[in-house]
């Protein structure tokens, strides 16, 4: 069989699991059958990987749905993409570039390279470079223009210069840490404003965060930010400066000193990238220990996806149950729900890390993608969500599998309420996989004295269907270490699906468009009025509307 026929009959395989009924009559898709047949279900669908537990139990993935899947995982070639990731290959290959994000959290031991270039020593450089700063600012040696320590750093970036580093330091930023942090992402001048009476120039450090530092956003914002700076220190407002880039030429432009710039390389993908330069305002809020920690924990996690067979390799099973809800039972999205308020920001995260990666329609070769691709990934805090979105994904037409993460330990003195978080969120996970059924319904109303007649009316509307899948991921307790392995984890995910997907999970074409258009679309607001024309009659139509209400 060629290589081709045999990923063929794999898909084909899973396809065919979802559509039939099983051996015993179940429907694919049900989940309650698989418990009441194997009382050792949670032995055997859940796995343990360093301090990660993963239970895909509450999924419709039986026995034989796994073992497909896993022959899927082969016949995709998911261990040597995973190998030629990590051997510096350009996989990213529409961009001829590395995907080598695995060497910013490993020792230089681990000989990280790509082509001639040694990427570990290049990462260990720039690391010490980071951790010095840290020390002179922490420390006081780096002080403001005017004599100042700096109590706030305000890191400018947008997309994966902001988001991972904002997810990190709100799960782990305590009113002990070293200093404030505050992320300002958006071009909406409205967001600096509300962030400007918050901050005191003469104590505020800035990293300008952009990979290539020319994004509108990030410069716009960082414009604004400088002339506040320097309206309040005047000529020495490079003390509050430090560029974070890939773009050395830009950050020299923009006036910041080549001391001040730590750099990282192309082969480290935005969405990747809270490990690199990045992430250096993760190490000044949280301190340098905390952000070690946080490396050390992907690192254990990257080395876990490179040791472990696939069928105990926690991505590779995480990918494995996207595949079999995406691609068998068809459905299109996927909500992440932390239990826990610190990773508020996990599910902007993940919305980047997943959808940028995985929203393609076409394979590597360029031909289109037989299969669906990266679902729809949204989510909240819980218990939050349960008061908002969660109605639907308990009774709703479309099923919409939920990833649901525990912490075990709280770091708070209140035992009662992380009791009555924790009971939320299994309560969540069993109510959606067990539902209510109209006999059950029809028993509790008969038993509160409703009339009959109210009953049989009230009654589909009170019924859960059920069959609705979680997979939990509980970890110990959130700190740097757990939150590397936790985000890794999902890191290698994306890779993992890239590959059985066979597209480039590394690139982002798809934001250009609008880009350009914008950069079009500026000018002619700049101008008063719109270039005859040149757009469609909506947004012909909208520009005038705007620029007669007195914008542009
Ligand atoms: O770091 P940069 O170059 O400013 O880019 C920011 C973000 O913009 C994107 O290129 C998408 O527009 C992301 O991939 C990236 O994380």
């Amino acid at each position: 069989m060629t290589e081709a026929a045999r990923l063929r009959a794999a898909w084909a395989a899973v396809e065919s699991l979802a559509r039939d009924p099983r051996p015993d009559g179940s429907a694919p898709h049900s989940i309650r059958p698989l418990f009441a047949a194997d009382p050792e279900r949670f032995a055997r669908l859940s796995r343990r990987a360093g301090d990660i537990l993963l239970d895909l139990s509450k999924t419709a993935i039986s026995e034989a749905v796994l073992a497909a899947l896993l022959r899927l995982a082969e016949a995709a070639g998911v261990a040597p993409r995973r190998d030629a990731m990590a051997r510096g290959e350009p996989v990213n290959a529409t961009e001829r570039r590395a995907a080598l994000h695995l060497a910013l959290r490993a020792p230089p031991e681990a000989g990280f390279r790509t082509g001639a270039e040694d990427a570990a020593a290049e990462v260990a450089e720039v690391l010490a470079r980071m951790r010095d700063f840290c020390a002179a600012v922490h420390g006081g040696q780096a002080l403001g223009a005017t004599g100042e320590r700096f109590t706030d750093v305000v890191n400018i970036g947008i997309g994966g210069s902001d988001l991972g580093p904002a997810m990190v330091t709100r799960a782990l930023w305590t009113p002990a840490a070293p200093l404030r942090a505050h992320y300002l992402a958006n071009v909406d001048a409205h967001a600096w404003e509300a962030l400007r009476p918050r901050l005191d120039p003469a104590r505020t450090l800035v990293l300008v965060a952009s990979k290539t530092f020319t994004t509108q956003e990030t410069m716009t914002n960082a414009a604004l930010v400088r002339d506040w700076l320097r309206g309040a220190v005047g000529e020495g407002v490079g003390a509050h400066l430090a560029a974070l880039s890939t773009n050395l030429r830009a950050t020299a432009e923009f006036g910041i000193a080549p001391e001040r710039v730590f750099p990282f390389r192309d082969w480290v993908g935005g969405r990747f990238s809270l490990w690199s330069a990045i992430g250096l305002s993760i190490a000044l809020a949280l301190g340098w220990d905390a952000f070690a920690r946080l490396l050390a924990g992907a690192r254990a996690m990257d080395e876990h996806h490179l040791s472990a067979p696939l069928d105990r390799n926690l991505p590779v099973l995480l990918a494995l149950a996207e595949v079999w809800h995406v691609n068998g039972l068809g459905y299109p999205t996927r909500a992440v729900l932390p239990y826990d308020e610190r990773l508020a920001r996990l599910p902007a995260h993940l919305q980047q890390l997943e959808m940028e990666s995985l929203g393609k329609r076409v394979l590597l070769d360029g031909s289109p993608a037989p299969h669906r691709t990266g679902p729809v990934v949204f989510g909240e805090p819980g218990t939050n969500a349960q008061h908002s979105f969660l109605q639907l994904i308990h009774q709703g037409t479309t099923p919409v599998p939920c990833d649901i993460l525990l912490i075990a330990r709280p770091d708070h003195p209140h035992a009662d309420s992380h009791r009555k978080l924790l009971a939320n969120g299994l309560a969540q996970a069993e109510a959606l996989m067990r539902g209510k059924e109209a006999g059950q319904v029809r028993a509790e109303m008969q038993a509160a004295g409703a009339d009959p007649a109210e009953i049989e009316r009230l009654l589909p509307h009170r019924v859960f269907p059920g069959d609705r899948p979680t997979v939990t991921l509980l970890l110990p307790q959130l700190d740097p270490h757990t939150l590397g392995q936790l985000v890794a984890l999902y890191e290698h995910k994306v890779a993992t699906l890239g590959a059985l997907w066979g597209i480039n999970a590394f690139d982002q074409w798809g934001v250009e468009l609008g880009k350009q258009l914008a950069g079009a679309i500026l000018p002619e607001l700049e101008a008063g009025a719109p270039r005859p024309g040149a757009h469609d009659g909506s947004t012909e139509g909208l520009m005038r509307a705007i620029l007669r209400l007195g914008a542009g």
